[in-house]
């Protein structure tokens, strides 16, 4: 039978560990994960905590590549959190996000024994991705004010608590502006306030991803959010496949990119590995896959005018959450059947020394572009094509 990405396998990295011997193992995982990506002891008792609680946890440090003189290291950790919906589909919206709420409490808890500076949650992560089934209700009731709804306050709590910047992607719901519902995420700082939010510039049209049912295009353009622990910015799932979006949170300067996302396994995993590794080689800077984990079923039937039968589920979220660095470097992915948290300590500093190392930043032309892409958003632009006169085509 053919394989199938749906598949629960636990990982790729776990299939390698089992099978090649210790020394072949060594040379994929340098080949693999880059020079830089090295294990990081995390202390006994996360570990014992996320082993009781069934939860995924890695630790992994990314090596700088270079002690400078005129700057101190600028040493970070960054955690991602990947979560699976906690009870059923059918239970009321108040128990499903209070049980999500509840699983990510203590996640969140190991993150700060681990000593996190900065945290990221999945795209929508109160919630069943439901937007799917195109059916408004109970979904649309999962949505949540940015600035003072219930996920903000219980992350504003702990951000503060824990001295830690946290990401929090939800569902908004604009209530000061016509009540318009927004794909967002919530920027709270370290000292518990809410610094700010973006939201998400590209909305999939693809598969049973009927976003566009919900909510449109993000109207916040590329903003880099200054914190405590660096420049961070948010380029929310479907955006991992504009590289012009990843480019313009490098334009504005961001050192961390977080890409909460939520995709299935026969859609997008070849491309996964790919495209937020490439993103922090092209713009020098940090980039952190998140993606959900888990299979979800829905009450009721939903197409999506495909010609597939219909059917009640999205198919396998694979979870694999991992941290790119501009160097190329990379963590393992995390577990593709589980919950978990990805803790990686990184040395900023190497963002503006890839700049230095490559020169991707000197070289890129802005100007070029501006000026093609200017031209190219008229209705009576031509491609820019010189046809071989003695080609038969
Ligand atoms: N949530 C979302 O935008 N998913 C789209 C599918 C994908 O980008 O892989």
């Amino acid at each position: 039978m053919a394989a199938c990405l749906d598949e629960k396998f636990e990982s790729l990295e776990s299939i390698l560990a089992e099978h090649l011997p210790a020394d072949v193992l060594a040379k994929v995982n340098l080949s693999l994960r880059g020079p830089g990506s090295i294990d990081l002891e995390l202390p006994a008792k996360a570990k014992e905590t996320a082993k009781k609680n069934n939860f995924d946890l890695q630790g992994y440090e990314i090596k700088v590549g270079q002690k400078e003189q005129s700057r101190p290291s600028r040493l970070v950790r960054i955690g991602a959190i990947q979560n699976a919906i906690q009870k059923p589909t059918t239970a009321s919206v108040q128990e499903q996000r209070d049980a999500i709420h509840e699983r990510v409490d203590q996640m969140l808890a190991v993150a700060h024994e681990c000593q996190v500076n900065v945290v990221c949650m999945q795209e929508a992560w109160t919630m069943p991705f439901a937007f799917c089934t195109r059916e408004k209700y109970p979904w649309v009731e999962f949505a949540e004010t940015a600035y003072d709804g219930p996920t903000t306050k219980f992350l504003a709590e702990r951000a503060k608590k824990y001295n830690m910047v946290i990401v929090n992607p939800i569902l908004e719901r604009d209530e000061e502006h016509g009540d318009v519902l927004w794909n967002t995420a919530v920027i709270i700082s370290n000292h518990g306030n809410v610094i700010g939010i973006t939201r998400k510039n590209h909305i999939p049209r693809v598969g049973d991803f009927n976003e566009s049912t919900y909510y449109m295009e993000g109207n916040t353009g590329h903003k880099v959010f200054e914190t405590d622990f660096g420049r961070i910015a948010v380029n929310i799932c479907y955006g991992r496949h504009h590289p012009q979006n990843w480019l313009m949170y490098g334009v504005n300067g961001a050192e961390i990119v977080f890409n909460p996302s939520a995709t299935v396994g026969a859609l997008s995993e070849p491309l996964w590995s790919i495209e937020a590794r490439n993103a922090a080689i092209a713009n020098s800077y940090f980039a952190v896959g998140i993606n959900r984990v888990g299979t979800e079923t829905f009450p009721n039937d939903f197409t999506s005018g495909d010609g597939k039968p219909a059917h009640k589920s999205f198919g396998h979220f694979y979870g694999s959450s991992y941290i790119a660095a501009p160097d190329g470097s990379r963590t393992p992915g995390l577990s593709r059947v589980r919950d978990g948290l990805l803790v990686a300590e990184c040395d900023l500093n190497l963002c503006r020394q890839m700049k230095d190392k490559w020169g991707f930043r000197m070289t890129q032309r802005l100007d070029l572009y501006a000026d093609s892409f200017a031209r190219a958003i008229h209705p009576d632009y031509k491609m820019d094509i010189i046809k071989d006169p003695n080609s038969k085509q």
